[in-house]
């Protein structure tokens, strides 16, 4: 189920007559160890039977790697370990196990002080992601506050007995029912005309907040600013998760759902930035979700993807020490 990095796919360009500082991802990434320094670990999670069940179409599994080959080749601009942590695949299709696999496998990055960074895979992949984070955060604090910022055209909280793509933040909700845990869901970019009524009246009764495509537009972006600087003050942590179908349909096409409009890629990235200085160190993992290789012509939605990452790991602030571990 969990697959060594395959350090092959890091390949790109190379100028080796412009000196140290022409380095490419391709030739700073390390597969990850155990005791490595602290740093930015990218890590796949290759499952697509979410977006399956989900009436999508199917692909992302092979997001993780799209997106590798589209970040091997970008400027290297990062002043910590970048790492390749390897993939989780999705045992026979059976997403009841995956979530918590994927918990455990997310606990222990984390648990080394590193910044996750996690390629989908369908949204299927929040779930594992969540988890993970709330267990390594349950060893010094029994009842974490978890955030949940998600950049998404959809909600994603959908009933069902299966998870599926379209189910994980309701999964979430409920596991915090159950653990008696505050359900802290801020939903960024939401189509209107992509999500029904009856998933309005569920964020609603579960106290989701969220900002509708046409609210994030660049002369509105104070709105989603104070939104976001209250939503933080609840919370201890930030779990951050990108749904690439919140871009616009043009910019990023392949994923299982394309946006007709989208929130512009430089709104997000404005909001991604903003996040990162006012969440700090709270904010401690990200993903990248519904990355789907066989409909993304000319790789789009994967280069898009690495660009994030890139922006991400850039603008990750300085890891903050859990209780009893230093930071060299
Ligand atoms: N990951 C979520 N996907 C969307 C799919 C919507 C669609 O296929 O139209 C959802 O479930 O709402
Ligand atoms: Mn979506
Ligand atoms: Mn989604």
């Amino acid at each position: 189920m969990r697959q060594r990095p395959d350090m092959a796919l890091w390949q790109g360009r190379r100028d080796p007559e412009e000196g140290e500082r022409a380095k490419r991802w391709h030739q700073c990434i390390a597969p990850l160890r155990e005791g490595s320094p602290r740093g930015i670990v990218v890590a796949g999670v290759c499952s697509d039977e979410g977006v399956r069940r989900n009436q999508g179409r199917p692909g992302a599994r092979g997001g993780p790697e799209a997106i590798r080959r589209a970040m091997a080749n970008q400027a290297f601009h990062l002043e910590r370990p970048l790492y390749d942590g390897g993939n989780l695949l999705c045992p026979e299709n059976h997403l009841e196990d995956l979530a918590q696999e994927q918990a455990r496998w997310i606990e222990g990055f984390l648990h080394q002080g590193h910044f996750p960074i996690i390629l989908g895979g369908g949204h299927e992949i929040a779930l594992g992601n969540y988890l993970g984070l709330s267990r390594h955060l349950a060893k010094n604090n029994p009842a974490p506050s978890i955030g949940i910022v998600n950049f998404d055209a959809h909600f994603d909280l959908r009933q069902g007995q299966a998870p599926t793509s379209g189910t994980p933040f309701r999964q979430v909700a409920e596991y915090c029912w159950k653990e008696d845990l505050p359900f802290l869901y801020f939903c960024l970019g939401i189509s209107e005309t992509a999500n029904t009524a009856a998933l309005f009246d569920r964020a609603e009764a579960l106290g989701v907040q969220y900002l509708k495509d046409e609210e994030l537009t660049p002369w509105n972006l104070a709105l989603a600013e104070a939104r976001l600087r209250e939503f933080l003050t609840e919370c201890d942590a930030l779990y951050l998760s990108i749904d690439l179908d919140v871009l616009p349909g043009a910019v990023a096409p392949g994923v299982s759902a394309p946006a007709i409009r989208g929130v512009s890629l430089e709104v997000l990235e404005h909001l991604l930035r903003f996040l990162r200085s006012e969440a700090g160190a709270k904010l401690k993992l990200a993903d990248l979700a519904e990355c789907n290789p066989e409909d993304d012509p000319d790789g789009r939605t994967a280069r898009v993807a690495a660009r994030l990452a890139h922006l991400l790991a850039r603008e990750v602030p300085a890891p903050v020490p859990d209780k009893g571990v230093e930071y060299e």
